[in-house]
């Protein structure tokens, strides 16, 4: 799969038999980390990270800002290693749920790279929102001990520069159980103790029934066997009862104006044979501070507009943010 060829040109490409070509154009340089998932959590050190990121989300859930949005989110995935070899090795701009349909809310990274010199790159570099926005909002540097907490949806597009050293990080993803209820995949992973664990220990089958919408909803997860692999006959019953979408028709329904101009673009450039700037041009406005890299003469915004760093020393805010639990971590936080 060509991971971060998102958005419409990956599609129109997939679409239009170029997969090969997009494949060899975007496959490697568009993230050249080795990953490898710790899904039953016992890697070690996962366990007492996963109970200080719980407990972090926890908090979150307290804050009046973002308990809405963190209403549904009682699940997590184990934790996912990144070793990006410090060959130039990066990932390009990405949405981490890009449709808001694999039912990923909230990313947590945490940087394990120590005496890390800006020299060595390697910065994860945060848009403003959306995928076709240009503009850098930051760009954090992969420091030992650093925690990034972001959006996983479209408000937070982001990309790995270049490293040139190797860069290690853990991620963790919080998982919205009534998003996940709407797509089939996402909905078998609830089910799935090897796949997802729910927060906190938090009980599965509680967790289950507060995703339902309605009370037809909440009767079939209560009665459903908890991790069970599911018949094909099965999700073909279920799958009308849950409103199942899959990507395609979720992307459709969310086509922008632009998206479909893109797409008529590339077409145009592919099979018409229009050169690049004909093709576009005129259709979209000038992506706006290319090369300005990140915007050093602002102010930083604050919490919860934007993103802070906080720095440590000292913990105070990362205790207030703990419901009182010290995790001696630099943490930012993207809104
Ligand atoms: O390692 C990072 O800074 C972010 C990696 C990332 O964007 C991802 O794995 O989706
Ligand atoms: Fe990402």
């Amino acid at each position: 799969m060509v991971r971060g060829a998102t958005g419409a040109a990956g599609k129109v490409l997939s679409k239009e038999g170029y997969t090969e070509k997009l494949e060899r154009a975007l496959n490697e340089p568009s993230r050249g980390d080795v990953v490898k998932f710790s899904d039953d959590g016992r890697m070690p050190g996962v366990p007492q990270l996963a109970a200080a990121l719980d407990a972090l989300v926890e908090g979150l859930q307290a804050c009046e800002e973002v308990a809405e949005r963190l209403r549904f989110v009682d699940w997590a995935n184990g934790a996912m290693f990144a070793v990006y070899p410090g060959d130039a090795a990066r990932y390009i701009k990405h949405v981490d749920n890009t449709l808001a349909t694999d039912g990923r809310r909230l990313t947590a990274v945490l940087y394990l790279n120590r005496d890390w010199k800006p020299a060595d790159g390697g910065c994860l570099r945060i848009f403003e929102p959306t995928m076709q926005s240009f503009q850098v909002k930051r760009d954090v540097e992969p420091l030992w001990n650093r925690l990034v907490v972001n959006w996983s949806t479209q408000e937070v597009p982001h990309e790995v520069l270049s490293s040139y050293k190797d860069r290690v990080a853990i991620s963790m993803w919080f998982i919205c159980g009534r998003e996940s209820l709407r797509n089939r995949e996402a909905f078998q992973r609830l089910f799935s103790p090897e796949k997802l664990r729910c927060i906190g220990s938090r009980d599965r089958r509680r967790c289950l029934e507060k995703t339902a919408e309605t009370e037809a909803e909440r009767k079939l997860l209560s009665q459903m066997q908890l991790s069970q692999a599911f018949s094909a006959a099965e999700l073909a019953s279920l799958g009308p009862h849950f409103r199942w979408r899959n990507e395609e028709e979720v992307e459709q329904a969310h086509e922008s104006e632009q998206d479909r101009a893109i797409k008529a673009a590339i077409h145009r450039t592919l099979q018409g044979g229009s050169r690049p700037e004909e093709a576009f041009a005129g259709m979209v406005g000038q992506p706006k501070g290319l090369d300005e890299g990140p915007r050093s003469g602002l102010p930083a915004p604050t919490l919860p507009c934007h993103f802070e760093v906080v720095e440590d020393p000292p913990f105070a805010e990362a205790n207030m943010l703990l419901n009182g639990i010290r995790m001696p971590t630099t943490f930012g936080l993207v809104d």
